[in-house]
């Protein structure tokens, strides 16, 4: 057991490892979402570019307001209008986004208004600067908006366009190969023969890698054997920025994935100490990065989540994406401690607390299917009932 790299080492070393793999390219911020932004930024307008109203209502200066007194409407101002500068002693109709004409230094909403005749009477005094948006409230020119690194939302998709940004340029689309292997594995569609199972990290994590935004360029499945292994391997390097592959990673004389590695490249790294997903091994093949997960569909998936995610994130050209956690009380306990770091499959109650799913066998995936998240237990950490734990939320991964 004290040859098992630490958690928090090993997720250091991998990070420290990774770097950007991919170039560039322009395209249209339409299509950008999910993609990785290569260049800062900077904004060369002010947004909004005008004082502006927030308010559908009337502009005037605040110290003209006299209790009873009225006002003639000197203009109209909708917005999309460039309106005149106030005239003295009178005030402007504004709707809500139109410019401020220049002298007016606030916005009445109507309601608090009584039309009078043509003249308009303020039921209180105005306060300076009320209802105004002032020019730059949002953006300043000059400002940086979005820093390289970092991957596009939908806000950002907004607050581009607020910025009248049509184009982007992101990273192109990491290319990733993935591996499965076993003999035992057949492609779900066809029929199980006794001894087989269907292959289910492979389907799994296609769809965690393009769900993370990268491309999945091939994904092969190799038998237990170094030659098939090797091949596949060689093919996956020859087309793929980062691989990834699931099982063969332990210490039996069916996994083959270590000792090929050690042949085509160099392994940096092999046990961690976690559970799920001890016997995860990194390593770079002629420079491209490469981690084998270990093979139960569970280990797969923490080690996916915790390890695979963030050098694909790293190699992707985003800036490094941890999951965030917040403290969740658990509703069980538990005094039988282990020498791993453990992520329980756990589900949040109406009472607010973490209830471990009653099956934590890495090779059920049911578990995280039912539940919302990993509650992260350190080693040789006893689980207390009404205690708190750091829980990481799946859809922060
Ligand atoms: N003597 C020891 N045996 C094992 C140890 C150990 O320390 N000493 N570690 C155990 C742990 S922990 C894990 S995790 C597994 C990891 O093994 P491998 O990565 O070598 O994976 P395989 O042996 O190839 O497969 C394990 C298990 O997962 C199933 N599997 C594999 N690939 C898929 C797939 N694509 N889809 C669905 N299921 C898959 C496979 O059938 C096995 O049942 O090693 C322990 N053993
Ligand atoms: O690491 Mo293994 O995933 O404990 O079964």
């Amino acid at each position: 057991m004290s040859t098992l790299l630490a958690f928090e080492d090993a997720l250091k070393a991998i990070e420290d490892s990774a770097s950007v793999r991919v170039s560039n390219e322009i395209i249209a911020l339409s299509n950008a979402t999910g993609r990785i932004l290569a260049k800062d930024i900077v904004a060369d307008i002010f947004v909004p570019p005008h004082d502006n109203s927030a308010m559908d209502g009337y502009a005037l200066v605040a110290k003209d307001w006299q209790a009873g007194k009225s006002f003639i409407v000197s203009q109209r101002i909708p917005a999309g209008l460039h309106p005149e500068p106030l005239e003295p002693g009178t005030c402007a109709r504004i709707f809500t986004g139109a410019s401020i004409p220049e002298g007016a230094d606030t916005v009445v909403m109507q309601e608090n208004t009584q039309p009078v005749n043509d003249k308009i009477i303020f039921n209180q005094s105005p306060t300076n600067r009320d209802n105004i948006r002032p020019k730059g409230q949002d953006i300043e020119a000059g400002q940086t908006v979005v820093k390289a690194g970092q991957k596009i939302t939908p806000m950002h998709i907004g607050l581009l366009s607020s910025l009248g940004i049509t184009e982007v340029s992101v990273y192109k689309q990491l290319r990733v190969g993935i591996l499965t292997t076993g003999d035992e594995l057949i492609p779900a569609g066809q029929s199980l023969e006794p001894g087989q199972i269907f292959n289910s990290n492979g389907p799994m994590l296609s769809a965690l890698v393009t769900q993370a935004g990268h491309r999945v360029a091939d994904c092969l499945h190799a038998a237990d054997t170094p030659e098939d292994t090797e091949a596949a391997l060689r093919a996956l390097m020859a087309s793929c920025d980062v691989i990834l592959s699931s099982g063969g990673v332990s210490v039996g004389e069916e996994d083959h994935v270590k000792s090929v590695l050690e042949t085509l490249g160099t392994v940096h790294l092999w046990k961690i100490a976690i559970k799920p997903g001890k016997p995860l091994v990194h390593a770079t093949l002629k420079g491209i990065p490469f981690i084998g997960l270990p093979g139960n569909p569970s280990s797969t998936l923490v080690t996916y989540h915790w390890f695979a995610r963030l050098l694909l994130s790293v190699c992707s050209g985003q800036v490094a994406d941890h999951p965030q956690s917040y403290l969740v009380d658990a509703g069980f306990s538990r005094t039988k401690t282990i020498q791993r770091d453990e992520f329980i499959r756990v589900a949040i109650g109406n009472d607010g607390l973490a209830y471990a799913h009653p099956q934590q066998s890495s090779g059920a995936l049911l578990a995280a299917c039912e539940g919302q998240g990993y509650l992260h237990i350190k080693a040789q950490t006893p689980i207390e009932y009404g205690c708190s734990y750091s829980f990481y939320p799946f859809y922060g991964f």
